[in-house]
């Protein structure tokens, strides 16, 4: 039976089409599908450069363009357009495989032909070309073809290869491009590559290469996995991973492993296709995050991936903070849990009683990072501690006095029958780690960058050491909260079991490369005690540069988000996907009154408020954390908000933390940036915050 596969850039049309023509489209693939001889559909074309392309009927007015094999019964449908618009696309494109990825690409042959004929027409220059470093050999390794090698021979100035992008194919013009950058050809292979080739490339067989890509275009299952795609066109990740998402998400690993990446790059639609395979093959698995927030837009995916109840009744999907609890109601009972507030006041008495010179923030901070972290019970082992991310040094008789001070918390706790989040999380893995049997055999770890020590512990001892045990996934350049921690001092060890995803599917480049360059030159560690790195990090999806407003007044802020977001809506984007983020629940809250008032129905969203139907969202940047929109506006990113003073440990009282505080909240911005699919508007009163990225939007 014929096939027709999807490609992915198609879909992204298809939801700019009305209604009754993406109802006509589906008709016409399941036509297609459903007759012996598909062919019989496909017109042939005149006057085009790669008769491989065909035309097929949708309606009176639209036509799809079909790339059918010399041979083989799989097609791929390329696009949708009104007949004269797709008929102009296809007369002047050409299909071919690349020789370095093994891919199908599309080119404007027509255009480039053209160039290559004008810049033959033109004087020689005295000037150097732009290539004059890199030999034909590398240029044909990296996968430049013929063609594109004679245009590139005669570049002298990347403006003149700027012009053609969209007309060359994407990843040669990539290469091309780091290469005029300055990347050395390993380099280029490295972040624009990829992959390793596939060992034989046939450039005529084009079946081939596209079953290479199953990330642009998936094979569809049947007529109801073909209507779900076209009815959640966003959720279109159930089907098109790439080979490197669906390497990591299907194998087995000999012990704990990991997929890192920057934003976007689809860590967590690995994490969701390996709990439904894992659970498809009997296993217990739990999927976990560090808030509850995430853990529900977890399970709801879930659902979306796997429509079978019983696979799904094998998946936990719970916060670390929960399976604890559910381990301690196991053999406690219920308890008392104390709110970060309540914990506060107890440790502000003890520095009061004990006329203390640090304050009652320093000292909670050396019981989670020093105490609680490296399992220290007793004076000697806290006086022989590293301390380690501590940056204000103590002397003994200093140590002895917080050790005091924290023995005194700890029996207060004890006394009471109080606990913190943290010590549930001691006691449950303390417990977990005496049993035989344990309550899973995967576990599943979302933002894991986000954990403290004690959450690891607990996780850890969940599941029993061996092959596939835990899975995590996560980008430490998105830490948001205090905790660091080294997955080996907790047990944990990868051994190189990792994989790092480069492409990300959220957000156009300009809104990514604005975005990473508020992160240059910062020093983030990896989990594994490595430093992290970006680089490589990068979209195939264009758009517009974020804007960036400067305003003399909040209150003209705001009037100007108004604004902004009006002409959003009278683009066309529909109000919840639209998200504004703010530092303080407080300014989140006056952006909705203050859209409100203009006439644009808006919900602030907090722990227990989802926005309605209809509503643009207002969002602190922390619980931008698992969502994304089409159009973001990050707004009050002045001086005097973005770090929040509030969040910095001042520098003479730790300068590590200092630094860790600053590093945090720039990560906290970089969040809510990357949120945005296609816009991004920034904006502050006053001065601009120093992480601002001023120089390019
Ligand atoms: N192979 C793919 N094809 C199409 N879309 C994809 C693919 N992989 C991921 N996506 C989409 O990209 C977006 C980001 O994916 P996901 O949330 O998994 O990334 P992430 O790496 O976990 O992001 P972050 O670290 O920023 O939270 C989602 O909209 C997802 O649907």
């Amino acid at each position: 039976m014929a096939r027709l596969g999807i490609h992915q850039d198609f879909l992204q049309d298809l939801i700019r089409l009305e209604r009754p023509v993406q109802q006509k489209v589906v008709d016409t693939i399941l036509r297609f599908e459903q007759t012996a001889h598909a062919g019989a559909h496909l017109e042939k074309l005149n006057k085009i450069r790669d008769e491989r392309l065909k035309s097929i009927r949708i309606d009176r007015k639209y036509r799809g363009i079909v790339l059918a094999p010399d041979k083989g019964d799989q097609f791929t449908l390329l696009r949708v357009d009104t007949h004269d618009e797709a008929y102009e696309w296809v007369q002047n494109r050409r299909v071919s495989v690349n020789m370095a990825t093994g891919h199908m690409e599309i080119r404007d042959e027509a255009s480039i032909d053209m160039t290559i004929e004008a810049l033959t027409q033109v004087p020689t220059r005295p000037l150097k070309p732009l290539f004059h470093h890199v030999s034909d050999a590398d240029l044909i390794r990296l996968g430049i073809d013929d063609q594109i090698r004679k245009f590139a021979r005669m570049l002298t100035d990347v403006a003149m290869l700027e012009a053609l992008e969209g007309r060359l194919p994407q990843i040669q013009y990539d290469v091309l491009f780091g290469l005029a950058a300055g990347m050395s050809p390993e380099d280029v292979w490295n972040d624009v590559v990829g992959s390793a080739a596939p060992e034989k490339i046939n450039p005529d067989d084009l079946e081939a290469a596209t079953r290479r890509m199953p990330d642009k275009v998936a094979l569809v299952h049947g007529p109801d996995e073909l209507m779900e795609l076209f009815d959640k066109p966003f959720a279109r990740w159930r089907v098109y991973l790439h080979p490197l998402q669906g390497e990591a998400a299907l194998r087995s690993y000999s012990g704990a492993a990991q997929v890192t990446g920057g934003p976007g790059t689809g860590k967590t639609v690995v994490a969701l296709h390996r709990a439904r395979h894992l659970a498809r093959q009997g296993g217990r698995v739990l999927l976990t995050t560090f808030t509850a927030t995430l853990t529900r837009s977890l399970a709801e995916s879930l659902r979306l991936l796997e429509a079978d109840d019983e696979v799904l009744s094998r998946i936990d999907v719970l916060t670390v903070d929960q399976v604890a609890r559910r381990v301690l109601d196991g053999h406690s009972g219920k308890f008392a849990l104390l709110r970060e507030d309540e914990e506060m006041e107890i440790w502000r008495r003890i520095v009061r009683r004990r006329d203390l010179d640090f304050s009652e923030t320093f000292l909670r901070e050396e019981w989670r990072q020093v105490v609680l972290a490296w399992e220290i019970t007793g004076s000697d082992g806290y006086l022989a501690a590293r301390r380690l991310g501590r940056g204000r040094r103590l002397g003994s008789l200093q140590r002895a006095k917080i050790w005091r001070a924290i023995a005194e918390f700890e029996q207060e706790l004890n006394d009471r029958d109080l606990r913190t989040f943290e010590t549930v999380c001691v006691e449950a893995a303390r417990s977990l780690a005496e049993r035989d049997g344990k309550p899973y055999d995967h576990v599943i770890v979302d933002e894991a960058q986000d954990l403290h020590p004690v959450r690891w512990r607990v996780l850890r001892a969940a599941v029993a050491e061996g092959p596939d045990d835990l899975f995590i996934a996560g980008d430490t350049h998105q830490r948001i909260y205090d905790n660091r921690v080294s997955l080996a001092s907790v047990d944990i060890h990868l051994a190189g079991r990792s994989t790092r995803l480069k492409i990300n599917y959220r957000t156009t480049e300009e809104i990514l490369a604005w975005s990473c360059a508020m992160l240059a030159g910062e020093k983030i560690d990896d989990l594994d005690g490595r430093q992290a790195s970006l680089s490589g990090c990068r979209s195939e999806v264009h758009g517009a540069k974020p804007e960036l407003f400067r305003a003399s007044t909040k209150s003209a802020e705001l009037a100007h988000l108004a604004e902004t977001v009006q002409s959003w809506l009278d683009a066309g984007v529909q109000p919840e996907e639209i998200g504004i983020a703010a530092r303080s629940g407080p300014l989140a809250q006056e952006a909705a009154a203050a859209l409100t008032r203009a006439g644009i129905a808006a919900t602030h969203l907090t722990r227990d408020k989802d926005g309605a139907e209809g509503h643009v969202r207002t969002i602190t940047m922390h619980r931008m954390k698992g969502l994304e929109f089409r159009c973001v506006a990050v707004i009050g990113v002045g001086a005097n908000q973005v770090p929040a003073a509030s969040s910095i440990t001042p520098l003479e009282e730790d300068a590590t933390t200092h630094w860790n505080d600053l590093q945090r909240e720039r990560c906290l911005l970089f969040v809510a940036c990357t949120r945005a699919r296609e816009r991004l508007q920034v904006s502050w009163h006053g001065e601009p915050s120093p992480f601002l990225n001023l120089a390019s939007g």
